[in-house]
């Protein structure tokens, strides 16, 4: 868990206290299986509960009390939580969101759109992957990570959603991301994309730009 900026999207620059779930089930997270996985250029650490301010959390009192910790005091705003992973659909829960809201929080998700979610999101954040079929039927924001030989724009633009983003693959490995050859053609390509089919914005990951987490 940690608290930054929102870097990708149409929140894009707002804080937000992220809560990283373990686990997904298009990856296990291990490299010696990211070739064959559904999904496999995932730039994210998802394995175990040792991470930044990580634990097992049995309850959900108890998470929401960590994530509030890390809430800056009375600092105004609206406080934000984006639940995310891993595939944060796998655990997320209505006690939880609701535990959230008690606490004063906008709870936000990034998901990989191929579970179904549970009731009271404020913000679902939709990034199809590979072959896996979407089963949300609606979201705040499409993000979909570009290009992907099998999930191309076309598939995604008739679903039911308020934004349509285009997000450049970045290479795995976050620490030479930035400014890797691989990025900026991927860049390049989803700009060309976006000036040729309006419905869709390019995001960048402005996290990564500004060497934040
Ligand atoms: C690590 S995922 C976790 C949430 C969820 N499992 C999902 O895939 O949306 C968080 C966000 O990072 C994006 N992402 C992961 N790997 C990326 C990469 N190599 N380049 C660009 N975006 C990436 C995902 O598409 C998703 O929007
Ligand atoms: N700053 C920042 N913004 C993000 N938006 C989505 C992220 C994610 O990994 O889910 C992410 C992340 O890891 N960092
Ligand atoms: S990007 Fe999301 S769906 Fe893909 S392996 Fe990572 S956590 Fe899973
Ligand atoms: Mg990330």
């Amino acid at each position: 868990m940690f608290y930054s900026l929102q870097g990708e999207g149409a929140r894009s620059g707002r804080a937000a206290v992220f809560c990283r779930f373990s686990k997904c089930n298009l990856w296990t997270g291990r490299e010696q299986d990211r070739k064959a996985a559904v999904c496999n250029f995932c730039d994210t650490d998802i394995v175990g509960t040792d991470g930044q301010n990580g634990g097992i959390f049995t309850g959900a009192l108890a998470l929401v009390d960590a994530v509030t910790a890390l809430w800056p005091d009375n600092a105004g705003g609206k406080p934000y939580v984006i639940c995310t992973g891993g595939e944060p659909a796998l655990q997320l829960d209505e006690e939880l969101i609701s535990c959230f809201h008690d606490s004063g929080f906008e709870v936000g998700i990034e998901t990989n759109g191929t579970l179904p979610l549970p009731n009271g999101l404020d913000w679902i954040c939709v990034s199809p992957k590979g072959s896996a079929q979407v089963v949300v039927e609606h979201c705040n924001e499409l993000k979909l990570v570009y290009p992907q030989a099998l999930a191309p724009p076309e598939r995604f633009q008739n679903l039911s959603a308020e934004n349509y983003f285009l997000s450049p693959m970045a290479s795995p490995n976050v620490a030479d991301s930035a400014l890797d050859a691989f990025k900026q053609e991927n860049t390049r390509k989803a700009l060309e994309y976006c000036l040729v089919h309006p419905q869709w914005r390019l995001t960048l990951q402005m996290h990564k730009l500004l060497g934040i987490d």
